[in-house]
């Protein structure tokens, strides 16, 4: 049986080689960590990576805590076209980014409140552990209902070999990635890039 190609979205590049290898194996979104973190980049490197990515794959510029006038200076300079927002946000935040001209994917816990899968406008809902970017996996079926007829991606302990069955699982439109490619904390693996795009894409 066919299903639909899954959106894959890989975070926290830093290199221009990470970036050229998500875009060669058909990544279609490549993130950039704007927020204190071990993949943290400045927007201006952010920006310089941004320009190998080419037209139809999307820019996302990551932020946790950052109240939204610094959110949109930073991925203005960043140059992207999407905001990732994680932390406490409202629907304002959302038509905010909107206004500002960003697409925006919205982040929530897996635990949190039903209200908080509600659609608040978001181009995309993303569901990920209770710690953005630990590397730490959940019940990937656990939120299917709750989630069900969202455009949404399934997050946290992402890797080559377990992507295919948390799509199954989560029945997401797609999936996100970080620490899953990398070699240690804070560095990625070209390799489980490529591995991690092909497995989720089934090539
Ligand atoms: O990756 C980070 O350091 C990060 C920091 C702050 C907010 C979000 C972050 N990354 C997001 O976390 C998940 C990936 O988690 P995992 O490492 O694969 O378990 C993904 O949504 C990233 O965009």
């Amino acid at each position: 049986m066919s299903r639909v190609e899954p959106f894959v979205k890989v975070c926290g590049l830093s290199t221009a080689q990470d970036v050229q290898v998500a875009v060669e194996h058909g990544a279609d979104a490549i993130g950039f960590v704007l927020t204190a973190s071990a993949r943290e980049v400045s927007p201006q490197q952010a920006a310089r990576l941004a320009t190998l990515v080419p037209e139809g794959i999307a820019t996302v510029a990551v932020f946790h805590s950052e109240d939204l006038p610094t959110v949109l200076e930073r991925a203005s300079e960043a140059q992207v076209g999407w905001v990732q927002l994680h932390g406490q946000r409202s629907a304002e935040d959302v038509q905010a980014a909107h206004d500002a001209g960003f697409k925006v994917i919205r982040a929530v816990r897996r635990d949190a409140g039903p209200e908080q899968f509600a659609d608040w406008g978001e181009d995309l809902l993303l569901i990920d552990a209770s710690v953005p970017g630990s590397g730490e996996s959940w019940d990937y079926a656990a939120v299917r209902e709750l989630a069900s007829g969202r455009q949404w991606l399934v997050a946290g302990g992402l890797n080559p070999h377990n992507v295919v069955e948390a799509l199954d699982l989560s029945q997401a439109t797609g999936a996100d990635v970080s620490s899953g490619v990398e070699s240690s904390r804070g560095v990625k693996d070209p390799a489980l890039i490529a591995q991690f795009i092909d497995a989720a894409k089934g090539h």
